[in-house]
């Protein structure tokens, strides 16, 4: 035992480890920073690209570290390169980490939330915004758990060194023991340096995953919380303070002979749609009808076959000779649009409280101060009556106010129109309600809508006009009473298949109006 403690608090041996540890901290960041782009490089669209970053990682984390280490040492200087063994031992762990953390990075990449990206793309995020405040922060929780492991491994894998003549921690107790012959407490220390540095390695880990888990972020939400209680509360006064549309209104959305195809598959066929300012337009169509993309198509997320959108005159997702934009120029376009959306998922960034979600594309997207962007979130959140949630972070909420802080969020951006992707269907029935109360509160003040969804009672309620898409095609459009008498036969039978009643005996229109005000106007 005396021995044992003799070894385990020898100054040389704690030397070796020292050594043991820079060449961690060395290979380690150099992997982390170059595995992430070799990462971003290995999920990359371009083949070009890929494949040989694919071929790096492959042929890496293949090949024994060892052989890669011996390699290195013996063919550098074959090319005039000449390092020292500790900098080729260095340089060999680190490109092997590389492909190891290119991998772990990507599998966090590919991990992240496809709704939230969505949503910051929608919004106009850059790539590089889109990365920093949506990816990243979602994929370090998938990240560091692996990569905690991935850094104990490394420390273990530093002792190969010695094998080039690095005199770290292993080399130093193989020396000592070649001396003496005590076996036992020589490598049992070694054993146990390894293992207080593995254990404060263990610790960081721990800590980095409850920085960056979301209870960390619920507690600290929690003490912003207690403190936004004293904050003066904001007063709704974001929209316009009264209804404003009229039927010769300009035209704010205008869309004409939109086409729009998943690889052979067309979906829409020719869609023209004009919105005045101040109307609301609700979508009714089929599950499959189109209505999704044509939201889509709207903020330039989904590629158009032919046929132009105008926001404002602004054309959408294309130059002003009617071109296709390059993807790089997309973000600015929806920026500029004054187009805001809520999504049927409401995707909420989940590691972001209410108050910093409506913060985003003010602050982010439209680069006001940090002031003027909390102003305009408070407001929003006052507007949806979520004042008292701002602190809160969206799995903190109910469904029903969590697609409440997505209206205010695509509120806080105060855009021209917005556009409704089914809101209330990812809901349980009791919470629709406030949910759609909110919206056509909205509705009364003024704001520019286009909502798609499935209740066919609320479209009643809400919008100034019907339009009702099947198979990609605007079949039948008119005021709300076209839903007691619809004019086509495709639109009757959907209303029919909606309200759940039966084939009708009598000509479609009389059938329908007796649905139509049996309507629970919810
Ligand atoms: N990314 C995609 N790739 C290929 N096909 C797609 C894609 N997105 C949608 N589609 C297809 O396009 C058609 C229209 O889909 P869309 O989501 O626009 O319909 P929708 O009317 O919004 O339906 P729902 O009411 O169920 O949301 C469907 O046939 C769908 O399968």
């Amino acid at each position: 035992m005396q021995d044992f403690l003799h070894y385990l608090t020898l100054p040389y041996l704690w030397q070796g480890a020292v050594i043991a540890v820079e060449l961690l901290v060395g290979a380690l960041a150099g992997g982390i920073l170059i595995g992430f782009f070799l990462a971003l490089a290995s999920t990359s669209r371009h083949l070009w690209l890929r494949l040989p970053v694919q071929a790096y990682i492959y042929a890496l984390r293949g090949t024994p570290v060892l052989l890669q280490l011996i390699l290195l040492y013996n063919v550098l200087p074959q090319f005039g390169l000449r390092f020292s063994p500790f900098a080729s031992a260095m340089l060999a762990l680190m490109i092997n980490e590389t492909a190891f953390c290119a991998e772990i990075i990507r599998g966090g990449i590919v991990a992240t939330d496809r709704n939230q990206r969505m949503a910051a793309q929608a919004f106009g995020f850059s790539r590089l915004s889109e990365m920093v405040h949506v990816v990243i922060p979602q994929a370090l929780r998938a990240i560091l758990p692996t990569l905690g492991n991935e850094a104990v491994g490394l420390l273990k894998s530093t002792s190969l060194a010695s094998v080039v003549g690095v005199n770290e921690l292993t080399m130093r107790g193989q020396i000592i023991v070649s001396q003496n012959f005590l076996f036992i407490p020589v490598l049992v220390a070694s054993g146990g340096i390894y293992m207080i540095m593995s254990s404060a390695l263990a610790g960081g880990q721990w800590w980095l995953e409850s920085r960056f888990g979301l209870d960390h972020r619920a507690r600290r939400a929690q003490r912003r919380r207690d403190r936004s209680a004293r904050a003066e509360a904001a007063s709704p006064d974001l929209l316009p303070p009264a209804r404003a549309f009229s039927s010769t209104a300009a035209v704010v959305l205008d869309i004409d002979g939109l086409h729009v195809d998943y690889g052979r598959k067309p979906v829409l066929k020719g869609l023209s749609l004009k919105v005045r300012r101040g109307e609301v337009v609700a979508l009714l169509g089929r599950s499959g009808s189109g209505k999704s993309t044509l939201l889509k198509s709207i903020l330039a997320l989904t590629p158009v076959t032919r046929g132009t959108i105008l926001v404002e005159g602004h054309p959408m997702g294309q130059t002003a000779a009617g071109r296709p934009l390059p993807e790089r120029r997309l973000p600015a376009n929806r920026a500029r649009s004054g187009v805001g959306i809520v999504f049927q998922h409401f995707a909420l960034f989940d590691h972001m409280t209410a108050l910093q979600n409506c913060m985003t594309i003010p602050r982010i997207v439209q680069r006001a101060s940090a002031a003027v962007a909390r102003g305009k979130a408070r407001r929003a959140l006052a507007t949806v009556g979520l004042s008292a949630f701002e602190a809160s972070l969206p799995h903190e909420l109910s469904g029903g106010q969590q697609q409440r802080v997505g209206i205010a969020r695509a509120l806080a951006g105060e855009p021209q129109v917005l556009l409704f992707d089914e809101p209330t269907s990812a809901l349980d029935p009791e919470l629709v309600r406030e949910v759609n109360q909110t919206i056509r509160d909205l509705a009364h003040t003024g704001i520019t809508m286009l909502i798609s969804t499935h209740d066919i009672a609320f479209a009643a309620t809400v919008a100034d006009r019907i339009v009702f898409l099947q198979d990609g095609l605007l079949v039948e459009e008119g005021p709300p009473a076209i839903l007691e008498h619809p004019r086509t036969e495709p639109f009757s039978a959907f209303l029919r298949h909606e309200l759940g009643r039966p084939e009708p005996s009598a000509p479609a229109s009389t059938e329908t109006a007796a649905d139509a005000h049996a309507f629970d106007r919810n």
